[in-house]
């Protein structure tokens, strides 16, 4: 399969890394106005770096748009006359409805909306997927694309704003909690890089336990707390302190924030 990247920032070069690393694709167009994000991968076999938007749709079979909201718009004009019936259209860019992009290159076009987050680069991403009528067909096809670099799910558009929320935005929130642990640690007196390996253990301890346990974490977080133990008097506190409740208020003015992108 011949895929195309346009725009190869942040999202783009993790997607590129990612696909890189499983080697699924028989060429891949990275193409972006400025490559040096990508230009680490010049010599892998079959990989084409450029700064043609076109000669990236011309040469592929799928064509991925990681372009920012505010671009994606005039990039899609841009290409829209070289994209054919047999293209599928990809699009990550967060708030940008189908319809949007419908109403530029036509509903008959295969297009399915991707949003990934960049725990792509290693193969890790939690990636929902949802598809215009015409790409439907195509689901199957990017759930094997996308499989390969992490978990898939098929989810109505109307939900890929909360999804963009939870799992992409949701990398850095979670990046946070590592980092205030990490920041405890210290404080507690473990020398930095000690901290910092101690969280990211524990984090990785805590979700590889409810992936392979399938529990959930109230059950997990029972096993810990000793009765009068330390545990429970950390947990009361944050909770005093609003731990729950802070996390739902951000993920919600994150939610309110996009909903904002998709109408402006
Ligand atoms: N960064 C993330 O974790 C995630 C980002 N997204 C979405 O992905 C999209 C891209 O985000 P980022 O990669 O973070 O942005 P970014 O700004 O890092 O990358 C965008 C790239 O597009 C390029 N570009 C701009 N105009 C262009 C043009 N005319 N032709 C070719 N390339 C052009 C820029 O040079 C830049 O390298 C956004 O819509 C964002 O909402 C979605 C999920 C996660
Ligand atoms: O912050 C943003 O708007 C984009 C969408 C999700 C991750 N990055």
């Amino acid at each position: 399969m011949k895929i195309a990247i346009i725009g190869t920032g942040n999202l783009g070069s993790s997607i590129a890394k990612g696909l890189i690393k499983n080697k699924s694709f028989s060429a891949l167009y990275l193409s972006d106005k400025n490559t040096s994000a990508v230009n680490q991968f010049v010599d892998e076999p079959y990989v084409k770096i450029t700064n043609s938007n076109a000669t990236a749709v011309e040469n592929s079979d799928v064509v991925i748009f990681a372009l920012q909201p505010r671009h994606i718009e005039g990039v899609l004009k841009e290409v829209e006359p070289l994209i054919t019936d047999d293209h599928v259209v990809m699009s990550v860019a967060a708030g940008f409805e189908i319809s949007r992009i419908e109403g530029i290159i036509g509903s008959d076009k295969q297009i399915i909306r991707v949003m990934p987050n960049t725990a792509i680069s290693i193969g890790k991403s939690m990636t929902c997927l949802s598809a215009n009528d015409s790409g439907e067909h195509k689901l199957g096809m990017a759930k094997d694309i996308f499989n390969q670099l992490g978990t898939t799910m098929v989810i109505p558009e109307e939900q890929i704003q909360a999804a963009t929320v939870i799992c992409a935005s949701g990398i850095a929130f979670w990046m946070r909690l590592v980092r205030a642990t990490t920041q405890g640690a210290i404080q507690l007196g473990f020398e930095a890089e000690e901290a910092h390996e101690l969280a990211l253990q524990t984090c990785y301890g805590a979700a590889s336990l409810l992936k392979e346990s399938g529990r959930h974490p109230e059950a997990e977080i029972d096993r810990v707390t000793t009765p009068s133990g330390c545990t429970i008097e950390g947990l009361n506190e944050m909770e005093h302190q609003g731990l729950s409740s802070s996390l739902i208020k951000g993920i919600n003015a994150s939610f309110e924030k996009i909903n904002q992108i998709k109408n402006s």
